[in-house]
């Protein structure tokens, strides 16, 4: 059915009909009957609206509502039959059929001197006044008067009472009568100070309620747009699948060589589209159910064994760059540190060669700290993606956010070259303002399965509820980074803190390795630094060397560990005064300690 659209504050007749047709209705009466909280039946009184074609919402109808049982008492109690509030009161008859029925079946009494159950908050009061249209109008807004106005009783000393409270005093004041003059004159005055006070009043009200409806529009149409997204995602998984099976049904064409030898990733044989179908929910699911079942790994001794079997042996054999060419996307005006760490630290760790793109701005800055850093200056250029697309199939790994900045148009840059790095198959690692910009498009990353994602604690609540739509039980920190990650097609994702949680929605690793009190900025551009590296290593070593466990969780573990330590070696040394730079001048030390001993 058509809905009349109805969302403007004045009530039609028609509409009212209709509304006191369905509030009139026996089930809804008894609903109402004693019951202080009743927005529950209000929600269906507008719901049933709705169904005859007017749209309302629960508030307005119980607040129409509320005005005409005013209207109805003031006419019923105050005035005599045929008198000109009873006309005014417009719908008297259908609410006297109501009222007045419940009455002789000895429903509770109506609301003389105090609230009766329906009514609430004076909040309402105020809407109930513009809503029924009481009161004049305001500039520029037409307001239909249904109930017209009559005098207010004022006992003499007394101020002003409730219209249907019981009085000894005469129920109304006599406009008409000039005799009284000298008391009708204060009552102008009252009159129109109460008037002015009252369209004050609903010119606040209406300049609110219009707020409060767009944003009501508005929030509806991003849920719409929800559905939308995660219907569309739904059928590209449903897609994947029926493709995945087609393909297993087929013999598998060999993969190219040169892939193979070169990233012998994990599950790397199979395409980008069979991996996500993979990865789809159902499957997700029965992997959750069998963690609980103790794949959770817990002994870090047993883990630190793996990571030393995934770093390549030191040998004179091998040529510059064949131990890691790492990427960083980062760098602007603002942050030139976070670049510089992440990339020096990736040199430490082992890699020979990085490539920091960063801004026009960044570029010499980033340069000076360090001979040892290629810097490209393009990342704000309009061929960005061009330019570091060509660079792709020269580096293992891409290590993309920290120092980036919230920019637009950095950000639409970035994107441009998440998608073309996930086309050439470049494992990823996302930090900091990369993870921002996940957290605005989750399907830029979601089911790649050579990425790494490193939140903090913030970014890692943003992400949750951007693809969760719920906020994180921070009491549930392995349920919730393992949730987080089948939701994104297993991505592996480590939640950093207290204790590092590391997840790639199968199992969960946790890296409580000892580190300090120290929480200098910068801490996390040493660990994505790091991680680009190990993740390279971990797919070139491939799960043979993991013993089965997925080799970018056994990366993820080693550079949380490694960073920890190198917290731990240089706060041993410079306590308080401990930064960044000084636990970069551990990462050697602390590499041999954990890893070469
Ligand atoms: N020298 C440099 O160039 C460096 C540059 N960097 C670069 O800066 C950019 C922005 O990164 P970001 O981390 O400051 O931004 P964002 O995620 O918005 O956090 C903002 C707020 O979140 C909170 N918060 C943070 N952690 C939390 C936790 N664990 N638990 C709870 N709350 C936590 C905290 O809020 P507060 O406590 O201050 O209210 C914080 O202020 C990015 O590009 C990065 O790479 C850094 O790498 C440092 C070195
Ligand atoms: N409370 C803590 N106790 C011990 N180690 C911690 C604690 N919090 C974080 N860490 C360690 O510090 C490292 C960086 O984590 P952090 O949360 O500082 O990242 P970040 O906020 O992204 O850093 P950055 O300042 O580079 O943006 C991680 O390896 C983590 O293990």
């Amino acid at each position: 059915m058509m809905i009349a659209n109805t969302r403007g504050f004045l009530w039609s007749d028609l509409e009212t009909q209709a509304l006191l047709g369905i509030w009139g209705e026996a089930d809804v009466q008894s609903a109402l009957d004693g019951n202080f909280r009743n927005s529950h039946v209000y929600r269906d009184v507008a719901c049933r609206l709705a169904q005859v074609g007017f749209d309302r919402t629960p508030e307005q109808c119980r607040i129409r509502i509320k005005g005409l049982k005013r209207q109805y008492y003031q006419a019923k109690d105050g005035l005599p039959k045929g008198g000109p509030a009873r006309k005014a009161c417009k719908f008297f008859d259908e609410m006297d059929s109501i009222l007045g029925a419940r009455a002789a079946a000895g429903g509770p009494a109506p609301p003389r001197a105090g609230p009766a159950p329906e009514e609430e908050t004076s909040r309402e009061q105020a809407a109930e006044k513009a809503l029924t249209g009481e009161g004049s109008s305001f500039t520029g807004h037409p307001v239909k008067v249904e109930c017209a106005p009559f005098a207010i009783p004022v006992p003499p000393g007394h101020g002003f009472k409730h219209i249907g409270a019981q009085t000894s005093t005469p129920h109304l004041s006599q406009p008409k009568r000039p005799k009284k003059r000298h008391t009708s004159i204060p009552l102008d005055k009252m009159m129109g100070k109460l008037l002015q006070q009252s369209v004050d009043a609903e010119e606040k009200f209406f300049r609110y309620e219009e707020q409060r409806l767009k944003m009501e529009d508005k929030h509806r149409e991003t849920e719409r747009a929800r559905e939308l997204q995660m219907l569309q995602m739904l059928g590209q998984v449903l897609a994947g699948i029926s493709s995945a099976v087609s393909q297993r049904a087929q013999p598998r064409p060999a993969s190219p060589p040169q892939q193979r030898t070169h990233h012998r990733a994990y599950g790397d044989d199979i395409t980008f589209n069979a991996m996500t179908a993979a990865l789809s929910p159902p499957l997700v699911l029965e992997r959750a159910f069998s963690l609980h079942k103790g794949h959770s790994v817990k002994d870090m001794e047993t883990t630190f064994q793996l990571v030393r079997n995934i770093i390549p042996p030191l040998t004179t054999k091998k040529h510059k760059g064949q131990d890691g060419r790492i990427g960083i996307i980062g760098g602007c005006q603002e942050y030139t540190g976070a670049p510089y760490f992440a990339a020096i630290s990736a040199l430490k760790v082992g890699a020979d060669l990085t490539h920091v793109f960063c801004t026009k701005e960044a570029a010499p800055v980033i340069k000076s700290y360090s001979p040892e850093l290629i810097v490209h200056p393009v990342l704000d250029s309009a061929t960005a993606v061009r330019d570091v697309e060509t660079w792709l199939p020269r580096l293992h790994t891409l290590v993309v956010g920290p120092g980036l900045g919230r920019d637009d148009a950095l950000l639409q840059n970035v994107k441009g070259i998440l998608e073309k790095s996930k086309a050439k198959g470049v494992p990823l690692v996302v930090d900091a303002d990369g993870l921002w910009l996940i957290a605005q498009q989750p399907s830029l990353i979601q089911g790649y399965p050579k990425a790494v994602l490193t939140p903090n604690y913030m970014e890692f609540s943003r992400l949750y509820e951007a693809v969760l739509r719920d906020p994180v039980d921070s009491n549930d920190h392995h349920g919730a980074v393992l949730r987080l990650s089948q939701a994104l097609g297993n991505l592996t994702i480590v939640q950093k803190g207290e204790r590092d949680v590391i997840s790639d929605g199968e199992q969960v690793l946790v890296c409580s390795q000892e580190g300090s009190s120290r929480r200098c900025g910068g801490q996390g551009d040493l660990l994505s630094g790091s991680l680009g590296v190990l993740v390279h290593w971990a797919l070139l070593a491939g799960s043979e060397k993991t013993n089965g466990l997925n080799p970018l969780l056994v990366a993820a573990f080693g550079a949380c560990a490694l960073t920890r330590q190198c917290n731990k070696q240089a706060f041993q040394k410079s306590g308080r005064s401990t930064t960044t730079t000084d636990m970069i001048a551990e990462v050697g030390p602390a590499f041999k300690k954990l890893f070469e001993t």
